[in-house]
């Protein structure tokens, strides 16, 4: 039986709860249950603390597991990223004191605090800049105040904690980071549970897809088809069907989710009606 972990706390836990029901999962009914049987789909659930669910993975206790990308690069482990699943995204960035910093070469000698001390090491490592590393769990942004450090390099979102904190981003983007699914050594080598893996990741990419498109059904007046499909192409072909008024023609494609409301002005310009736009659940294409 295939064996997954899944974040139990943080940003990840809930999206990746919330695409693992889509995809058809059971999933935990109370926070504090960390396992999961989903007899029906063969599949038993272990929630962990994200942060080590690439060494769960990598160690072949659990197969296959949802985690941060930023993560799995922090972790010595022989996890592999097998799929993005588009969500948790951030950026690791290094900030400072506003005006003193300006690119990655200013911060040779320094100190500087992160909880992601072996993706910092083997980043700097790489282009032969030495620091010195402060290793703190969290809340990091505090370190240069408190004078543990000169510079931080932490997870940015929308920069709020760093504003808070008067502090200015600078040098290049580190990594940027969102959810992946990594498999373990085992999992890519031995059949039965690499073909129970994969049933798992075609799942949650059909939800990934899911999420990019949208389901696009319209009627169009017949001199217009070529236009309307024109914008709509769908994957393979979009489907084109009578009306009962002969005059027109009913449309039915996919379409990118990203900027739909552009397409349905233009489809109602050129003289398109009924434009029904619907979300989809899971899509295999
Ligand atoms: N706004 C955000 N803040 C923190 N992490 C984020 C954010 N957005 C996405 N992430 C991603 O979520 C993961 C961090 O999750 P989480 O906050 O649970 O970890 P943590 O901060 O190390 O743990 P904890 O807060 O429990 O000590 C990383 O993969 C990170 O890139
Ligand atoms: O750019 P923002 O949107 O402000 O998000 C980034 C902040 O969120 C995370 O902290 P978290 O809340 O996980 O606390 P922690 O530092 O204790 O992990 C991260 O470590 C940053 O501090
Ligand atoms: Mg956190």
């Amino acid at each position: 039986m295939l064996r997954v972990a899944i974040p139990n706390k943080g940003v990840l836990s809930q999206a990746a709860i919330d695409m693992l029901k889509q995809a058809g999962y059971a999933t935990r009914r109370d926070t504090r249950d960390l396992y999961v049987l989903d007899e029906h789909n063969g599949v038993e659930f272990f929630y962990l603390r994200p942060r080590d669910i690439a060494t769960y993975v990598g160690s072949g206790a659990v197969d296959v597991g949802v985690t941060g990308r930023d993560f799995l690069l922090d972790s010595e482990t022989e996890a592999t990223a097998e799929m993005d699943l588009k969500f948790g995204r951030s950026k690791f960035r290094l900030a400072g004191e506003p005006g003193r910093f300006h690119d990655l070469a200013d911060i040779a000698g320094l100190r500087v605090a992160t909880s992601y001390s072996k993706l910092l090491g083997d980043y700097l490592a790489e282009r032969d800049i030495s620091v010195h590393l402060v290793h703190l769990d969290g809340a990091v942004e505090n370190a240069i105040r408190l004078g543990v450090a000169d510079v931080v390099a932490d997870v940015v979102e929308t920069g709020t904690t760093l504003r808070y904190a008067g502090l200015q981003i600078f040098g290049p983007v580190v990594l940027e980071s969102s959810a992946v699914l990594v498999s373990s050594p085992r999992a890519r080598t031995d059949a039965e549970l690499n073909a129970e893996a994969r049933v798992l990741g075609e799942r949650l990419q059909g939800v990934r897809v899911a999420r990019e498109y949208v389901l696009l059904d319209y009627d169009v007046p017949k001199e217009h088809l070529d236009e309307a499909t024109a914008l709509t192409p769908g994957l393979e072909s979009p489907t084109v069907s009578p009306l009962a008024d002969t005059d027109w023609l009913a449309v039915r494609a996919m379409a990118p989710r990203q900027h739909i409301n552009d397409t349905v002005d233009e489809l109602y310009r050129i003289g398109a009606r009924a434009i029904l736009v619907s979300t989809l659940n899971t899509a295999r294409i």
